[in-house]
């Protein structure tokens, strides 16, 4: 049995990968209370077939930026220490700076993202996104447009790195997976190609 992993290039057609199932396991339990706690958790709305809805988590966007998606633009709240403190580690993992990164609070198995990519003009044009996971394990779906479909499980603590050109021929989404009691919170680190 393995007990302990190392980072792991997984290549896709068209993309790849850096899954790393135990990179913060020595903190992911301070991280995800602290977390819990401080963060200024928001609801925002969504419009869905021309209705405003909520969406279905809680987020922040923190950071040096105010990001535009989803057709609205999102100004930051002040870097979180301990959060600035993860993106100084994620950037010495990943060879590269961020500068934002928006929190998303999934209270229980109802609460999901859809599918998507992260292909905002701000962040240039092959982005590296680099996602932690802290709290319940929920399912990862990625989808190449020819129809592929991979899937993941974000465990507490765990890496993944979305980098190449992904965010142009994958899309991505978390299901609902509504037999999950517990609360995950996910931090995807971006950088602005603006500023770069
Ligand atoms: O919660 C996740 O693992 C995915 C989050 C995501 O795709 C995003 O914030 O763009
Ligand atoms: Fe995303």
């Amino acid at each position: 049995m393995q007990l302990w992993s190392s980072p792991e290039w997984l290549t896709l057609n068209q993309g790849c990968l850096l899954w790393w199932p135990d990179a913060f396991a020595g903190e992911a339990d301070y991280w995800l209370a602290q977390l819990s706690r401080d963060i200024p958790w928001q609801q925002h709305r969504l419009t869905m077939f021309g209705r405003e809805v909520n969406e279905p988590r809680l987020s922040c966007w923190m950071g040096e930026w105010a990001y535009r998606y989803s057709g609205r633009e999102r100004a930051p709240v002040p870097w979180h220490p301990l959060v600035k403190a993860m993106a100084e580690r994620l950037e010495s993992i990943c060879g590269q700076p961020f500068d934002g990164v928006l929190l998303n609070l999934y209270r229980n198995g109802n609460d999901s993202m859809g599918w998507h990519a992260d292909d905002e003009p701000e962040l240039g044009r092959n982005p590296t996104i680099a996602s932690v996971s802290l709290g319940a394990t929920r399912r990862f779906l990625l989808r190449h447009h020819s129809g592929e479909q991979q899937e993941l499980w974000l465990e507490h603590g765990s890496l993944l790195v979305m980098a190449g050109e992904m965010q142009h021929h994958w899309r991505h989404a978390l299901p609902k997976m509504v037999r999950t009691q517990g609360v995950r919170i996910n931090l995807t680190f971006r950088r602005s190609a603006r500023q770069a």
